[in-house]
C-alpha cells in the first residue's frame, strides 16, 4: 500500500502517456497519473488519489520540461476537456496514437507481432470538426456556451471569453458566438426558475455544402416565443434548419428522446466524393470530413471487393460505408439500430440510386447470429461498432460462421484488442491494422483492420 497521503507533494519524471494522454512516472515504485504532463518532464504534483496500484497526482509546476512539450494553441487547454494532447507536436501525437493501438494488441487482445502501420494524419490538424456540441450555463445573469472541464459539468472553455475552439471548424466557432448574443435576448425565456431549460446547443455542418443545423438540447417541450428564436437562428450564417430535442441523455450513443423540426427541413445534405448524405439531427456522422475519406478508402481496399461478393455493414449509421462500396458489390446489407438513421439510410439509397443496399433496423448482437445462423455470413463483414466494441454473440457468430473477410472499424483500441484477441482465437487472422488521425489534438484513435479466414489458404492447399 502507498505510504503516501492525498494532499502530500511528489517529484518525479514522466516516462510515458497514459491511454488518455496523462502523463506516467513513478515515485518510490508507485505509478503515477499526472494529467498534463508529457514524457520527459520534471514535476512537481500534488497527489490527490491513493489507489493501491496507483497514485493520481495534480501538476503543479513543470522543473524541467521534457523535449516533446510544445505551446498548447487554445489558452483554455489545461482547462478543457475537449482536447488531450495539444501539448505535444502533431508528428509525436501520431508516434504515441500508434503506439497505444500496438500497446493494446499486445496486452489486452494478446496479440504480438501484428502489423500496425504508421497513423494516417492529417496535413492540417486544427478545425476539422464539423459537429460540436457547446454546453449553455447560466452565471452572473447571462447565458454562456461552453466546453465542460475534463471529467466534471462545469464549462472549462467559454466561447465568450475563448472566443474559439481550435479543432472546431471556423465557421461553427463564429456561428456559436452569434448564437450566444441572440440566445441571450431571448434570456428570459430560455429561464427555468433561477436555470436555464436549455442543457446544450448542438452545430453540426455538412462541410461540402455548407448547410447547418441547430439543434436545442431542452427539459421542455415549449417554451414562450420559441418560434421566434427558431426563426432568427435561421437567419444567421448558413443555418438551413433548427430541430429541437427534449429528454435526450447525452452520453446515450443511440437516439433517445423526441426531436422537433422548428425551422427548415430538419437534416441537412452532405457530400462525400461523388455521394450524397441526409442526416437527420441524431443520426451518427464522422465529425472529420477530410479524414472519413481516408478512413473509407481503407475499408474499401481491405474489402477487396469485384462485383461479385454479398456484403454487411453492422453498425451502419446512414448507410455511408454501405453506399461507399455498393458499386463494387453484388449486394450490401446494412444494420443498425437508430431508427432515425435507418430511415437517412434508405433515403439515401435512393438519392443515390443504389438498388443493390436493403436496410434493417435492429440491434446487431441480435440480427446477425440470426441472419448468419439462417443463410450463412456475408462474403465480406464491415463492423463499425461504438466505443463498447462487438457484443459477444457477435463474435460467436462469427466463429460458427466463419466470413473469409472482415474490415473491423474501431475507435476504441481496448475493445478492438479484446474483440480481436477472441476472433484470432477462433479461426481468424489479423493480416494488418491501420490507424487513422480522425481526432488531432485528442488522444483518440480510429483503426480499420482487416482480417481474413486464418485456415483460408490451408484448406485450398
Ligand atoms: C461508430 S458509428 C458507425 C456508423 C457508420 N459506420 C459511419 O461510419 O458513419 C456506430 C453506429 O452503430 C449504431 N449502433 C449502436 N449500437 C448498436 C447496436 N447494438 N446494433 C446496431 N447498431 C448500433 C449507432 O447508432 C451508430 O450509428
Amino acid at each position: 500500500m502507498p505510504c503516501v497521503q492525498p494532499g502530500e507533494q511528489v517529484i518525479l519524471e514522466v516516462e510515458d502517456l497514459s491511454h488518455s494522454g496523462e502523463g506516467v512516472g513513478r515515485w518510490q515504485g508507485q505509478v503515477v497519473f499526472v494529467p498534463l504532463a508529457v514524457p520527459g518532464d520534471r514535476v512537481r504534483a500534488t497527489v490527490v488519489e491513493v489507489r493501491k496500484k496507483y497514485l493520481r497526482a495534480r501538476l503543479e509546476e513543470v522543473l524541467l520540461p521534457g523535449p516533446a512539450r510544445c505551446r498548447p494553441r487554445c489558452p483554455s487547454f489545461a482547462r478543457c476537456g475537449g482536447c488531450h494532447v495539444q501539448h505535444l507536436p502533431y508528428d509525436y501525437q501520431l508516434q504515441y496514437k500508434a503506439k497505444l493501438v500496438r500497446d493494446s494488441l499486445e496486452r489486452i487482445g494478446k496479440l504480438t507481432g501484428v502489423k500496425v502501420l504508421p497513423v494516417l494524419g492529417m496535413d492540417n490538424p486544427w478545425h476539422y470538426r464539423n459537429k460540436v456540441r457547446f454546453h449553455v450555463a447560466h452565471r452572473a445573469g447571462r447565458l454562456a456556451l461552453g466546453l465542460y472541464a475534463p471529467g466534471s459539468h462545469v464549462l472549462g472553455h467559454w466561447m465568450a471569453r475563448d472566443a474559439v475552439c481550435h479543432i472546431v471548424d471556423g465557421e461553427l466557432n463564429n456561428l456559436a458566438l452569434m448564437i450566444e448574443c441572440l440566445l441571450n435576448k431571448y434570456r428570459e425565456s430560455l429561464l427555468d426558475g433561477s436555470k436555464t431549460l436549455l442543457s446544450y446547443v448542438t452545430l453540426r455542418k455538412a462541410v461540402a455544402t455548407g448547410e447547418t443545423m441547430v439543434v436545442l438540447a431542452t427539459t421542455k417541450d415549449r417554451w414562450p416565443r420559441q418560434e421566434e428564436l427558431a426563426g432568427e437562428l435561421a437567419r444567421i450564417g448558413r443555418v438551413t434548419t433548427v430541430v429541437q430535442q427534449t429528454a435526450v441523455l447525452p452520453d446515450r450513443e443511440v437516439d433517445v428522446g423526441h426531436t422537433r423540426t422548428l425551422y427548415g427541413k430538419g437534416y441537412i445534405t452532405d457530400r462525400l466524393g461523388d455521394l450524397v448524405f441526409r442526416l437527420s439531427a441524431t443520426s451518427f456522422y464522422q465529425v472529420n470530413p477530410v479524414q472519413t475519406r481516408v478512413l473509407y478508402e481503407k475499408v474499401r481496399e481491405y474489402a477487396g471487393l469485384t462485383g461479385l461478393e454479398r456484403v454487411m455493414d453492422a453498425y451502419c449509421g446512414v448507410g455511408t460505408i454501405a453506399l461507399f462500396l455498393a458499386r463494387q458489390a453484388r449486394e450490401v446489407l446494412g444494420v443498425e439500430v437508430s431508427p432515425r438513421a435507418v430511415a437517412d439510410a434508405r433515403q439515401n439509397a435512393r438519392l443515390n440510386n443504389l438498388n443493390n443496399v436493403s436496410f434493417v433496423r435492429g440491434a446487431v448482437e441480435k440480427l446477425l447470429p440470426r441472419l448468419f445462423d439462417r443463410g450463412g455470413g456475408p462474403d465480406v463483414l464491415v463492423l463499425d461498432p461504438p466505443r463498447r466494441g462487438c457484443h459477444r454473440s457477435v463474435l460467436e457468430a462469427l466463429a460458427r460462421c466463419p466470413v473469409p473477410r472482415v474490415v473491423y472499424v474501431s475507435c476504441d483500441p481496448g475493445t478492438l484488442a479484446r474483440d480481436l484477441g477472441f476472433l484470432a482465437g477462433h479461426g481468424y487472422r489479423v493480416v494488418e491494422v491501420q490507424p487513422v488521425d480522425m481526432f488531432p489534438q485528442t488522444h483518440h484513435v480510429e483503426c480499420v483492420c482487416l482480417l481474413e479466414q486464418a485456415n483460408v489458404d490451408l484448406e485450398e492447399e
